[in-house]
């Protein structure tokens, strides 16, 4: 079962991010493309990455004013990628904006709670330490803008989908038991993130930083 797993290929260097898409391809079901990798290819990047024949998961996390997210994903919209991110915290006006910009077969998820916070960070931001209660509070109020889901570690995905059961769970910050956790602090395994209610993984440096990608890629799949 390859699909759920999204492999995030965060690079600017457009050559290796094609070399390990090709590498990886018969072991995940779509590629993540994020900040680093478009602010360097930006949609002709894009473009080049979709010719894999993989969807794109477009995570360009956008969090401004209603207005400004709205231009920003219809500038977007040509190149119809199958996901793409906004940050919840946004609020409800910016997400419900957000979702009418997109094209139709694109699923907006809200970003709750990064998975590189721990509850010490949520304090220092002024936020109530616990993040469980920070995420189904986000949970609810994408749901109620409208979104397809969210983003959220998978530490909290089961309380998120208790309170939205159709909701789209995209779950990063996930590690092979005994991986390197690098700047992440919410972090689980594949096979625990998808047992808690996963839609789909993402996962970055587990494989692309592996000697090989490829294997790297298909341990993670034998997990699921
Ligand atoms: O929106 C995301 O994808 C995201 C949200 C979040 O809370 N945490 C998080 O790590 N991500 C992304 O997921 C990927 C994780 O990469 P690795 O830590 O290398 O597996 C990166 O591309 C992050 O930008």
């Amino acid at each position: 079962m390859s699909a759920p797993l999204y492999v995030a290929l965060d690079t600017p260097d457009m050559d290796r991010a094609k070399a390990i898409a090709q590498r990886v391809r018969n072991h995940v079901g779509g590629i993540k493309l994020g900040l680093e990798f478009f602010m360097a290819n930006g949609r002709h990047g894009v473009r080049e990455m979709a010719e894999v024949g993989l969807p794109i998961f477009l995570d360009l996390k956008f969090h401004d004013i209603p207005n400004t997210v709205a231009k920003a994903i219809q500038a977007l919209r040509p190149l119809e990628p199958a996901i793409l991110t906004v940050h919840a915290a946004g609020g409800r006006a910016m997400l419900e904006d957000a979702k009418a910009a997109a094209p139709s077969g694109t699923k907006v998820v809200a970003v709750t709670m990064l998975t590189s916070l721990d509850d010490r960070d949520l304090v220092s931001i002024g936020l109530s330490p616990d993040p469980h209660e920070q995420v189904v509070r986000l949970a609810e109020l994408a749901k109620s803008a409208g979104v397809d889901g969210i983003v959220c570690s998978g530490e909290e995905v089961a309380a998120a989908k208790k309170a939205w059961p159709h909701g789209f769970f995209v779950v990063p910050g996930v590690r092979p038991a005994n991986g390197v956790i690098g700047d992440q602090k919410r972090v689980v395994t594949p096979r625990a993130a998808l047992d808690a209610g996963a839609s789909i993984l993402v996962v970055g440096r587990p494989i692309t930083q592996a000697e090989d990608p490829d294997q790297a890629a298909r341990d993670i799949e034998a997990t699921l």
